[in-house]
């Protein structure tokens, strides 16, 4: 189940719907897929082959047509971080800069947790989003962030895209962030 934490105060918000009514306030989509779908075997595995991704991709066919209908995503894939993702440190370096992409973008949780860390507005700052299976959030166009994977170090995920280039990552160097929290 998602969490937040608003940086700046370290206020923590949980329950399904609050965490939706805040993420809304910044046009950041929240919707719950059915985590238990997915077979256990590819649940508990963090080095999934190509022909393994493809099954994610068809056990969650019905939710990303729905969502790319609703949405106008284009294009989608998963993605596999853990220790054993060959430069797992190089990937996580290059996620953990604040950026923005010029696009929308889905995330869906399918197995293991992460963190999105999203700017708000220059008062409120900047808030975790602790994901769990069963969690989707979009990252809206423009809008500051960055991802870290949590004590566990191990997730897999659903992208969807609107631009065919998929993922482009724009630097965003911000001198207010503030790394602890
Ligand atoms: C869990 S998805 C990996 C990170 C990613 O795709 C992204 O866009 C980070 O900003
Ligand atoms: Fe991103
Ligand atoms: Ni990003």
């Amino acid at each position: 189940m998602a969490e937040i934490v608003i940086r700046n105060t370290n206020e923590r918000i949980t329950g399904d719907e609050n965490v939706r009514n805040f993420l809304n306030k910044y046009d950041v989509l929240f919707e719950k897929w059915d985590a238990s779908k997915l077979n256990t075997d590819l649940q508990n595995n963090f080095g999934l082959t190509d022909e393994q991704k493809e099954e994610v991709l068809k056990t969650y066919d019905y939710e990303i047509r729905d969502l790319a209908a609703r949405r106008g995503y284009q294009i989608w894939d998963v993605i596999t971080l853990s220790e054993q993702t060959p430069d797992i440190e190089e990937k996580l370096a290059k996620f953990e800069e604040i950026h923005t992409h010029a696009e929308d973008e889905i995330r869906a949780i399918v197995a293991g947790k992460g963190i999105f860390v999203i700017k708000a507005t220059d008062d409120v700052g900047y808030f975790n989003v602790e994901l769990s299976p069963g969690d989707v959030i979009s990252v809206p166009e423009n809008t500051p962030h960055f991802f870290t994977l949590m004590e566990n170090k191990q997730i897999i995920a659903v992208r969807l895209f609107i631009e065919k280039d998929g993922w482009i990552a724009d630097p965003y160097p911000d001198p207010t962030f503030i790394k602890q929290a």
